[in-house]
């Protein structure tokens, strides 16, 4: 993917890892400026975008979910894998990228067991098309786990295609998956290494903490497109395939039950539908006791 700016000297190295503050890491110049700084943060911001944008559309996302402001506002690390062999115009071109993030989980170990986790999560990955199976995916996957000090094992991939469960089964030999409720993949041995979930954790701002558990990085997609459940029974078969026709999608999406839907619902932001259905709207929970106990109050009556 080419860009009309000099991506070889706005990134310095073949992978360069990106956080939260966007600083591009490439050779400053005599007389750099501010001005220089916000230009080429900019331009970082566009690599950023456009990058979120082509992963998006090569997974059949309805929207990116890496793009520079969600970077801004995460504490996820960018890496991103540059081509400086381009001679075109001399200004290089990126080849792909790979997010990851660590993520507060709760998931079920063999014997079906809740465990609170929180490992080093893949959360999105994309090579460009021109250049896939090439092993460019494998020289970014290896940079990052060398640069996280962390195993295949111990991942856990936030509802990775096709494409990615080949690729890890090819390269890592990660096969067995230890089945969960929710969209994470974990593979066999990831509960056996105890040093997986340990990290030292950055001060924590108070609404993280509220943060459902186990929310992956691609639910705000769904908050976008449809409404919570049971208002997207009827047409979630369509969504499914609104995703992408990997079989694993579908089988992967999590089936709440009610209790985990009503809280859920209540760590969610205000959602109409929500609100009803706590408050008591015509046909939710509330309501439904309502009208039990009411009924039961005058059959009690009528006896
Ligand atoms: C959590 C998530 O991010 S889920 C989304 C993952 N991203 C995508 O699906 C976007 C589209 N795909 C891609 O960008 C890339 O194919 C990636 C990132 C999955 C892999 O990067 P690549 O550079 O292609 O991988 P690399 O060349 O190192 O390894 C090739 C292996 O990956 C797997 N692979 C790559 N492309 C495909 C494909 N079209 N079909 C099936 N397997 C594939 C295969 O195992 C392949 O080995 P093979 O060619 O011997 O069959």
């Amino acid at each position: 993917m080419e860009f009309p700016f000099d991506v070889d000297a706005l990134l310095g190295e073949r992978v360069t890892a990106v956080d939260q503050h966007l600083q591009p890491p490439g050779r400053r110049g005599p007389g750099y400026t501010a001005a220089h700084r916000v230009d080429l943060q900019q331009q970082l911001m566009t690599i950023i975008d456009e990058m979120g944008k082509a992963s998006a559309k090569a997974q059949n996302l309805p929207a990116p979910i890496t793009s520079a402001s969600r970077m801004q506002t995460n504490h996820h690390v960018l890496y991103i894998l540059k081509d400086n062999e381009v001679k075109t115009a001399g200004k290089g071109a990126i080849i792909g990228f790979l997010k990851v993030g660590y993520k507060k989980l709760f998931l079920l170990d063999r014997h079906g067991v809740h465990n609170e986790v929180e490992p080093l999560c893949v959360l999105d990955f994309y090579i460009h098309e021109s250049l896939q199976r090439h092993g460019y995916g494998k020289e970014l996957f290896q940079c990052m786990m060398q640069r996280e000090r962390v195993q295949p094992h111990q991942l856990a991939v936030d509802r990775p295609s096709e494409k990615l469960l080949c690729f890890l089964r090819k390269h890592y030999n990660l096969q067995g998956t230890i089945p969960q409720v929710n969209n994470f993949v974990i593979f066999e041995g990831f509960f056996a290494d105890q040093h997986a979930p340990v990290r030292k954790l950055p001060p924590k701002r108070a609404e993280e903490e509220i943060k459902p558990y186990s929310l992956t990085d691609r639910e705000f997609l769904k908050e976008e497109v449809e409404p919570p459940w049971p208002f997207n029974q009827s047409h979630s078969l369509t969504r499914s395939s609104s995703l992408g026709n990997s079989p694993v999608r579908t089988c992967l999406k999590p089936f709440l039950n009610e209790q985990e839907l009503l809280r859920n619902l209540r760590l969610c932001p205000p959602h109409v539908a929500a609100h009803q259905l706590l408050n008591g709207a015509e046909g939710g929970p509330a309501a439904r006791r309502r009208r039990t106990s009411s009924l039961t109050r005058s059959e009690n009556t009528s006896h």
